[in-house]
């Protein structure tokens, strides 16, 4: 569709209005806080109509991108999980956030890493303001028009903002040393950031109150199962793990065959201890998982070719840790070729990930791929890239894309004594080196007694190359070598205990657990980040809001509308929305008599719908109607079966709007376009 000249750009940050954009979503229920007449609960959010449908439309575009184009086995696994599953993927000691409370008000809470993120952000706002105020005060009032989203909203709050602006210079080695904090906040573990908030004095902004030192907060919601209450359970935090435990199932239903992919839809829950900026954080949200199963010797895609070309913002972990947050702009091909990217599954899914947002209506421009830092990753993730997507509340995480290498299934089959691992029949025999570890068990025992099974489990899980490294230490420290085991405890072993040697293996049979590419979508993150970048407002009066959704995830299709309440408009009207819908596309009926039709053109523009077709007297006459596009206002007049096939291939993208003008008159209307309610 082509926009009219002049009109404000869709998903322009510098013109964007947030607070208009809230009262439009609010006025056209888009989404509301659930239970709103109990006085609503943080973080959780019902979606309207609107909004549901603008939803569904992105996770049925998903089904369509990934789960048919790629022929993937979508499942829908329970949401309650027991508690063994979630211990032993690492969730019950592990999914957790640090928190601090406000030292005199305890009701005050902050995630730490945000509560840090914010002050800091917020004292280097303060110092662009001082500045621009000691120099140029023109500026300065710029800077200060541009805070005043910030305002509105913190009004609308009832209370002070975390991270409100106050005009004060900073020394230019302290703004470095804020921008390099900034840059890898997601690399801090609670006494790192305990150290940064003692060291920059980061208080309670809405009150200035000192706060407490951070302490972990598990995320996951717990429950018990059945009436004894004696399984416990939890709500899913993710939908990965009921794709994990059927594996076995899976790779039977795909014939044993690898590499196949798994997908789910579904509901997760995470107890987050801070939800702020509406649907970005919430508790409640709709995930779509991917879990793509390989060999981890052969990382290579088959469809590679088919998104290699992309050239992609990369902010890679090595560039974040120098300070700097500007990406580079290469080719999905150069960033494998590099390194840069871990491997061409990873990059192929990154390409996949960049054409689906694009798709469905999130601005190219701002979008960017980060890698994670090296203490921000799962500790057995061996890449992991985040689509991020900017929004008025900055660069958000959408979409985590993770080479989860064979951790999942690896310790779920050990907790289960199930084989989660493949078989691969060789035509040839395989002959190859590998160190092992051979336990002198007579001796072992009475050495170590209790602990004889902790120091047994640690050597025969240790990896190949850690064996190599302990054979190293030990023949460099006269046979004996020292390490730590999970639980600190320090042991040392010597030659007469531990053998660790290299032998040649001759296989027929090539047992492995495959690896697992992980590309996880929160569908509520994308959602709203493409309201922003949809919403624009009409040239003529800045009061106007048009959400620009692309016909693809509009949450309706076409409106029909008669000229005015006259009874001959009736009929046709009807008709028209019966036949749309057999058409499979999606048709709004907008009669109400008291509305005039400019003001119900304005209703529809709040609703993203791109086309619409109204009635008038010369339908009633000749049989013809007139069909409006959205984003330019301009009308077409043509038969009216015409017109709704029309409508149909618009919706379907096989024809341009420019195209269908070219094929019917446009026609001069004395609709008043201008009104709104
Ligand atoms: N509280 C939440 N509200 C809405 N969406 C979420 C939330 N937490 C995660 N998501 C979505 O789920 C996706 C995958 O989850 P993942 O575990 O990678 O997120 P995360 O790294 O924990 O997110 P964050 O660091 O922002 O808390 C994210 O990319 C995001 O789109």
């Amino acid at each position: 569709m082509t926009a009219a000249p002049g009109l404000i750009k869709k998903g322009d940050a510098e013109s964007f209005d947030r607070a208009a954009l809230e009262a439009l979503l609010t006025k056209r229920f888009f989404f509301a806080p659930s239970f709103e007449i109990y006085g609503g609960v943080a973080g959780l959010y019902d979606y309207g109509p609107t909004g549901n449908a603008l939803l569904q439309n992105l996770v049925q575009h998903w089904r369509q991108h990934f789960v048919i184009e790629e022929n993937m086995l979508e499942v829908d696994c329970s949401i309650m999980t027991p508690a063994d599953v979630l211990k032993t993927s690492g969730h019950v000691d592990k999914f957790s956030d640090y928190m601090v409370r406000d030292s005199k008000d305890p009701g005050s809470i902050f995630r730490a890493d945000h509560l840090v993120e914010a002050v800091l952000e917020a004292r280097l706002k303060g110092d662009a303001i001082a500045r621009a105020q000691e120099s140029h005060g023109s500026l300065a009032d710029k800077i200060d028009d541009l805070s005043v989203n910030d305002k509105k909203n913190k009004k609308k709050a009832g209370k002070k903002a975390p991270g409100e602006v106050e005009p004060k210079r900073l020394d230019d080695a302290v703004i470095e040393e804020y921008k390099n904090i900034l840059a890898q906040i997601d690399n801090y573990d609670g006494k790192g950031l305990a150290a940064l908030i003692t060291k920059y004095d980061i208080r309670n902004p809405e009150t200035g109150n000192p706060v407490t030192e951070p302490v972990e907060f598990n995320l996951m919601f717990s429950s018990s199962i059945g009436p004894t209450g004696q399984l416990q359970g939890y709500l899913r935090p993710e939908t990965a793990q009921g794709q994990f435990l059927n594996f076995g199932r899976l790779l039977d239903f795909n014939n044993n065959k690898l590499p196949f992919a798994s997908a789910m839809v579904g509901r997760a829950f995470r107890n987050e201890i801070s939800p702020r900026s509406g649907l970005l954080r919430v508790r409640e949200f709709t995930m779509a998982e991917i879990e793509h199963f390989v060999d981890p010797e052969k990382k290579d895609h088959p469809r590679f070719n088919e998104v290699k070309h992309l050239v992609l913002p990369f902010l890679d972990k090595g560039t974040q840790t120098s300070g700097s947050t500007e990406p580079t702009l290469i080719s999905i091909e150069q960033a494998v070729a590099s390194g840069t990217v871990a491997n061409q599954t990873l990059g192929y899914f990154i390409g996949r990930i960049y054409l689906y947002l694009v798709a469905v209506g999130i601005n190219p421009n701002r979008l960017r791929f980060r890698q994670h830092l090296q203490n921000e990753m799962a500790h057995y993730a061996c890449d992991c890239w985040d689509a991020e997507i900017h929004t008025s509340y900055g660069w958000i995480e959408c979409v985590g894309c993770a080479d989860r290498s064979a951790y999942d299934l690896t310790v779920h089959s050990k907790r289960t004594k199930q084989d989660l691992s493949v078989s691969e029949n060789l035509r040839e025999p395989r002959i190859y080196d590998k160190w092992v570890v051979e336990i002198n068990k007579k001796k072992f025992g009475p050495q170590f007694k209790k602990d004889a099974k902790v120091v047994t489990d640690y050597l025969e899980s240790r990896t190949e190359c850690e064996l190599e490294d302990l054979a190293a230490k030990m023949a460099a420290n006269g046979g004996s070598a020292t390490f730590i085991v999970p639980d600190g405890r320090e042991f040392t072993v010597n030659g007469d205990l531990v053998e660790i040697k290299k032998v040649t293996v001759k296989e027929h049979i090539r047992k492995y657990t495959p690896n697992v590419i992980e590309p996880s979508f929160g569908i509520g993150r994308i959602l709203y980040s493409l309201l922003e970048h949809s919403y624009y407002t009409r040239p003529e009066d800045v009061q106007r809001g048009v959400m620009g959704f692309s016909p693809l995830v509009a949450p309706f299709k076409c409106l029909v509308l008669p000229l005015s309440n006259h009874t001959s408009f009736e009929s046709p009207l009807l008709e028209i929305a019966r036949q749309l819908r057999r058409l499979g596309v999606p048709a709004r009926i907008d009669d109400s008599a008291s509305a005039s039709i400019g003001r119900r053109y304005a209703r529809n523009d709040e609703l993203g719908t791109p086309f619409a077709i109204t009635v008038d007297f010369q339908t009633v006459d000749d049989g013809t109607v007139t069909l409006r596009e959205r984003d330019s206002t301009k009308q077409i007049r043509g038969p009216r079966d015409e017109i709704i096939l029309l409508v149909k291939q618009l919706v379907d993208g096989v024809i341009s709007w420019d195209n269908a003008t070219t094929k019917y008159p446009l026609v001069n209307t004395a609709t008043s376009d201008d009104e709104r309610d």
